[in-house]
């Protein structure tokens, strides 16, 4: 029999032992083939657990479709335990995702979370399962299968199978949104459009720095449109309600330099959406239109600059019936334009229009679609009626609260000596935000704020004076013009007169003639 002291001394050298066996295998064995028996002491040991635990589990792979297609749940499943993982797995993964502004972190293979829900508690396995495949010629390759292994209580089966994991999509879509690189895209040529090229839109990262922040224009009607679009962003359920699609158009009209495209980098910088410019002059016709508009995504803005320019616009919609008869002109035209090798942009206002409102109803939701304009009257009012552009955003010249936000940009001040001086000639003069942001940049190192402010009010006024010299000299145009009319007017008169005091004079003198040959 062993007494206590030996059982003690043989426990302690087994431990010693076991110690030292523990510290050369974390030394010497590969750590790839520490992970490896890792992988298998868990999944035996889950297996062990399944058999006499009460636990149930659902699996959700990063591949679907016979391996072919990326798992969107895999991905959103990711970003939502991204954050839950950072704080509490113990090995990290960090993951520089193509469409992603940060990195991604998310648990290595073999680590568990825990997440609670409405009280209950689950837990989330990062599992990765190899396969080894022998092809014909009898080399052999690995595959490496991820996929996440969610497990509950029977008790909660119904509410995690259905409520737990519709939040858990919902919420990862939404961070995976949140975290994408926003894009800014514009279409390729319609003889770009090749099946083995990018397709019918290029993009490039969206990094406009504009946001409402910087945006010179009345702090009242700023506030308006962020709220319209705030009311816009979270309208889903109330465009479904009263059965609209839903999507908003902007109408943005103004001078040039006023600000229309910067309002578009604010707009897509604070709804956090993709921009679309859309090159209206280099679609082919409307069929093409039509496509092009079909393959853009929802949290999207398309945008047509200066839709003016772009197309003959003006011209008003046709009947059936004459787009009938126009049908024998345009195919002849066509042959022509063939024969030519014209390569000209077809598309019609009744096409975008179609396009505008059957793509809506049709296809993604969440769009805006903003226009803009250096001249509305020229627009035809079909294309900008509301429920087309719903709001119409004039951008005017800069007036002082506008100059007072271009004043904080640009030179960090709030007030100045001058800002009096400089209100009463913004009113009295149009200067876009362009040009008073240009004056009022400092142009080197030297050059401080009251520099900046001085050239600002010279330049002003010598624009009014500029201004009174021209109104000047149309005042003495017109006068000028309104004395020639008159002179005109009075020669005309006499030249009149003494044409009739000629024709009386030989009236009467024939008259004399005939009374003297009668007598
Ligand atoms: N309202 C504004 N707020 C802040 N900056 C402005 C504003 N308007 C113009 N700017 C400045 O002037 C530059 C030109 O403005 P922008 O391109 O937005 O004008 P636009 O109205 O689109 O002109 P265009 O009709 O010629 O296209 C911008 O890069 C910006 O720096
Ligand atoms: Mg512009």
């Amino acid at each position: 029999m062993l007494g206590a002291g030996a059982i003690w001394g043989l426990t302690g050298t087994t431990v010693t032992s076991l110690m030292f066996i523990w510290a050369l295998y974390s030394q010497y064995v590969p750590l790839n083939i520490q992970d490896y028996v890792k992988s298998y002491a868990h999944r035996y040991a889950h297996k062990m657990i399944g058999w006499i635990s009460s636990d149930v589990a659902i699996k959700f792979n990063e591949y679907t479709e016979e391996g072919l297609k990326r798992s969107e749940n895999y991905d959103a499943i990711r970003n939502y335990l991204s954050t839950n993982s950072a704080a509490r797995a113990k090995r990290l993964k960090a993951d520089e995702s193509k469409n992603s502004r940060s990195l991604v972190y998310s648990m290595d293979d073999h680590q568990e979370v825990e997440d609670v829900f409405r009280g209950v508690k689950v837990k989330w396995y990062s599992n990765v399962k190899e396969t080894r495949t022998q092809s014909n010629d009898g080399r052999s390759s690995s595959d490496e299968r991820r996929f996440y292994t969610l497990t509950s209580h029977t008790r909660h089966r119904e509410m995690v199978q259905t409520t737990y994991v519709e939040h858990v999509l919902r919420e990862g879509r939404e961070i995976g949104l949140r975290n994408r690189e926003r894009k800014l895209y514009t279409n390729n040529s319609s003889q770009e459009w090749m099946p083995w090229r990018s397709g019918k839109w290029s993009n490039v990262p969206f990094h406009h720095p504009a946001t409402f922040e910087t945006l010179a224009m009345e702090l009242e009607k700023k506030e308006a449109i962020q709220k319209d679009l705030t009311k816009f962003r979270n309208g889903k359920d109330y465009y479904k309600k009263v059965g609209k699609p839903w999507k908003r158009g902007y109408l943005l009209f103004g001078p040039p330099g006023t600000g229309k495209s910067t309002m578009i980098s604010a707009i897509a910088n604070f709804l956090e959406y993709d921009v679309y410019d859309l090159e209206l002059t280099t679609v082919k016709d409307n069929s093409e239109l039509k496509k092009l508009l079909l393959e853009t995504q929802g949290k999207s803005i398309i945008v047509v600059e200066d839709i003016d320019c772009s197309l003959d616009l003006t011209g008003q919609r046709k009947t059936k019936k004459e787009e009938d008869d126009d049908e024998e002109k345009k195919k002849e035209a066509e042959k022509k334009e063939r024969r030519e090798g014209e390569k000209q942009s077809k598309v019609t206002l009744s096409g975008l229009l179609n396009s505008i409102d059957g793509l809506w109803s049709a296809c993604s939701d969440e769009k805006i679609i903003i226009f803009t304009t250096n001249y509305v009257d020229k627009l035809d009012p079909a294309l900008i009626r509301r429920g087309r552009m719903d709001n119409h955003i004039e951008m005017s010249y800069c007036r002082f609260e506008a100059f007072k936000v271009l004043a904080k940009n640009y030179l960090d001040i709030d007030s100045h000596s001058l800002f009096g001086e400089i209100k009463r000639l913004l009113e009295e003069n149009d200067m876009s935000p362009a040009d008073v942001a240009e004056t009022l940049m400092p142009k080197s190192d030297e050059e401080d704020a009251d520099i900046c402010v001085e050239r600002l009010v010279r330049i002003l006024e010598e624009d009014k004076e500029k201004a009174r010299k021209l109104a000047l000299e149309e005042e003495k145009k017109k006068a000028e013009k309104e004395e020639k009319m008159k002179k005109k007017e009075a020669d005309e008169e006499e030249k009149m007169k003494a044409e009739k005091e000629e024709k009386m004079k030989k009236k009467k003198a024939d008259e004399e003639e005939n009374k003297a040959e009668e007598e």
